[in-house]
């Protein structure tokens, strides 16, 4: 993939997504910068899931658009990975946890050995060596969802969308996973964009954190998250700062107005929309 592809912002543009009379989301705008990590939050049922959707070519807006660099959102592209919550049914049982991770790549021209090799490689990435002869269900939950996120790699993605990946996993392994990803971003350069329930999750992971409410629902807040990008468990969600950020956002969920932000941020220059 060129420089200019792998750097390409997504931008999203007047969207409006309904299904039948039901409008979900209206006139949302939102520009992520390459190589950031957004956030979505917002209360259930505001269409989160469907806003990632659109963003992964999966759904079409009913109207508005989506665009990465120049290019039209309107089918799945290849810069573009998507990681569900549910491992379990995103792996494919009966096939060996290499073969799960090359699945993406077959029928690209790609030879098999340069499959599995690029399988091992994205294998190595998420910190699992050696298991691509296992099978998925020989392995912890917290395991198959990264042998789920080495199969968005795969593909050489610039472009990691995930709903929930967390969800499903106990919370030593929650923990593990999001500062797998938050390496993964930082060593790989990928955009990453993050829907979460759990407001601590997305301050601790994010540049950025987008809040959508309202019925139907829009971007009501967009915060930076001024922490710097070296983020460790134990000192970072101990910060003064961190419990400001997050009391914002749940304010915000909750419908309440933003407090004025008592330390904008100066360090972090990620554009807003
Ligand atoms: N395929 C569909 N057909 C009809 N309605 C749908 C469809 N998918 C979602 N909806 C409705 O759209 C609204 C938004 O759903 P969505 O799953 O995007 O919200 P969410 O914010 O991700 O929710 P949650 O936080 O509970 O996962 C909900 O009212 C849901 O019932």
């Amino acid at each position: 993939m060129s420089d200019s592809d792998r750097l390409a912002p997504l931008s999203v543009t007047g969207l409006h997504k309904s299904y039948g009379h039901h409008a979900v989301l209206a006139d949302l705008n939102l520009s992520v910068e390459p190589g950031s990590f957004v956030c979505i939050v917002g209360p259930s049922g505001a269409g989160k899931t469907t806003l990632l959707r659109c963003l992964s070519g999966l759904l079409a807006p009913t109207s508005g658009s989506v665009r990465y660099g120049d290019r039209p959102v309107n089918q799945p592209l290849a810069e573009i990975a998507v990681v569900f919550q549910d491992y379990r049914g995103s792996l494919l049982p009966w096939m060996r946890v290499r073969d799960n991770v090359a699945f993406p790549l077959e029928g690209r021209g790609v030879s098999r050995s340069a499959r599995r090799a690029r399988a091992d490689e994205c294998l190595a990435a998420v910190g699992l060596p050696g298991v691509g002869d296992k099978y998925p269900w020989q392995l912890s939950g917290g395991m198959q969802q990264r042998v789920a996120i080495a199969r968005g790699l795969a593909y050489d993605a610039a472009v990691l969308l995930m709903d929930e990946p967390f969800g499903s996993v106990d919370a030593q392994a929650r923990f593990d996973l999001e500062d797998l990803v938050l390496r993964l971003r930082r060593d790989l350069g990928i955009t990453v964009i993050v829907v979460t329930h759990d407001i601590d999750e997305a301050v601790y992971l994010g540049d950025r954190v987008i809040v959508l409410g309202g019925q139907p629902a829009t971007v009501i807040d967009n915060l930076t998250v001024d922490l710097g990008q070296d983020r460790d468990q134990i000192h970072t969600r101990a910060l003064p700062r961190f419990a400001e950020l997050r009391t914002r956002v749940l304010t915000r969920i909750r419908g309440g107005a933003a407090a004025p932000d008592p330390a904008p941020p100066a360090q972090l220059d990620v554009s807003r929309t």
